[in-house]
């Protein structure tokens, strides 16, 4: 049975005593007291640890869910929702970590919030790609060793001038295009399922994926910018590093999982590449005896699969668009970003995206985690 009622777990008090961290939670929490307050008959329980035991004893009975985790909604979760759960907001573009034959056998309306965060996981595209491009991590490292030796330093690798290859000209794709522009490369590459018009805007070269190789073998810099699906995951392996320039950076902002780490780690280790920006890791949260983290020529996001996350407005208009979207979906209407509606999944948006990913994903914990539930909404603060 369907829960109803105001309920909010989250005390005022424990607002105000919220310290930095706790930030991005305070937006999100306001988002939700914006919505209690325009008159939705809202319950909120705050869940303290994001932890799937945690979520699976809390969630029976609800209507919806706002997933702000990458915790895999799958099976299990949905029995433990029960069957009149038929909404879901994912706070997130990707996809992956939700089951969607099954939302789709169940008639679960799901949808996720792409575009808003194309500008910050962009920007830590190209943070990342001259971070590691210049050496930034191992010059760091030599001046903690006090080995200042400028003349002997090796100046890393040039944008301007380069040719760089994008992997995936979707929005985060096209975002990082854009921002290239200006560090004025020669040429900018993209492969893909198809030319984009965004592409012929932007001035960038299609690269059908039948003849990819000529991008990774041209590239001096290449972004990976694609969800992760049955197809991609672990397309840049072994053969894929032997491929690339020894002067290339590789970055990464998609998926952990689209990467064969041991052949990155690798391809690090003997010099294939030059260097390796990443935002997202296999696992997530990533061991700290990794040896990735050993590597002086990997720059590692410092905010952990958070491209996005850092930035407020974008983590503000995320989270707004999953409410829009879990509202819109409870009263029957047409979500703003659906990924599947009426139990179907969106064709459309959905075009290029493969609809059946499975495999659980652990994530780090997202600072803010939401389950909406109908008319009331359920906060996972993790
Ligand atoms: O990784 C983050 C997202 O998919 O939004």
């Amino acid at each position: 049975m369907a829960r109803g009622g105001i309920y909010c777990v989250m005390r005022s008090d424990e607002l105000r005593n919220a310290d930095r961290k706790q930030w991005l939670r305070m937006d999100l929490w306001k988002m939700v007291v914006i919505r209690v307050e325009s008159g939705i008959n809202c319950e909120v329980i705050a869940v303290q640890n994001e932890t799937r035991e945690e979520i699976l004893s809390k969630i029976h009975g609800v209507d919806a869910l706002l997933w702000a985790t990458h915790i895999k909604i799958d099976k299990e979760i949905l029995d433990a929702a029960g069957s009149q759960m038929k909404t879901i907001g994912s706070m997130s573009a990707g996809y992956n970590h939700i089951d969607l034959e099954e939302l789709k056998k169940r008639g679960i309306k799901m949808g996720n919030t792409p575009k808003v965060l194309n500008a910050a996981v962009a920007d830590t595209a190209i943070l990342l790609g001259l971070a590691a491009s210049r050496r930034l991590h191992e010059g760091r490292l030599l001046i903690q060793d006090g080995k200042w030796n400028p003349s002997e330093w090796i100046l890393g690798q040039d944008i301007a001038g380069s040719t760089v290859g994008i992997i995936g000209l979707g929005g985060i794709g096209s975002a990082t295009a854009r921002r290239l522009q200006a560090f004025e490369v020669k040429e900018i590459v993209y492969t893909g399922h198809r030319e984009k018009p965004e592409g012929i805007e932007l001035g960038a070269r299609f690269i059908p994926l039948n003849e990819s190789d000529y991008l990774i073998r041209n590239s001096d810099f290449i972004f990976v910018s694609v969800p992760l699906t049955p197809e991609t995951e672990g397309m840049c392996n072994e053969e894929f590093f032997s491929k690339m320039k020894k002067t290339a950076v590789f970055v990464n902002t998609s998926r952990g999982k689209v990467v064969d780490q041991k052949a990155l780690v690798k391809a690090l280790k003997q010099g294939q590449i030059f260097a390796a920006g990443l935002d997202v890791m296999t696992p997530e949260p990533l061991p700290t005896d990794d040896e990735l983290l050993t590597l002086p020529n990997v720059d590692v996001n410092f905010c952990f699969h958070t491209g996005e996350v850092p930035r407020q407005k974008t983590r503000e208009a995320m989270g707004k668009l999953t409410v829009e979207n879990i509202v819109k979906g409870l009263k029957g209407e047409p979500m703003i970003t659906p990924v599947v509606s009426n139990g179907r999944t969106n064709t459309r948006r959905t075009k290029n995206r493969t609809l059946t990913v499975t495999g659980r994903r652990k994530y780090f914990n997202l600072p803010i985690h939401i389950a909406v539930n109908s008319v009331y909404y359920y906060c996972v603060i993790g």
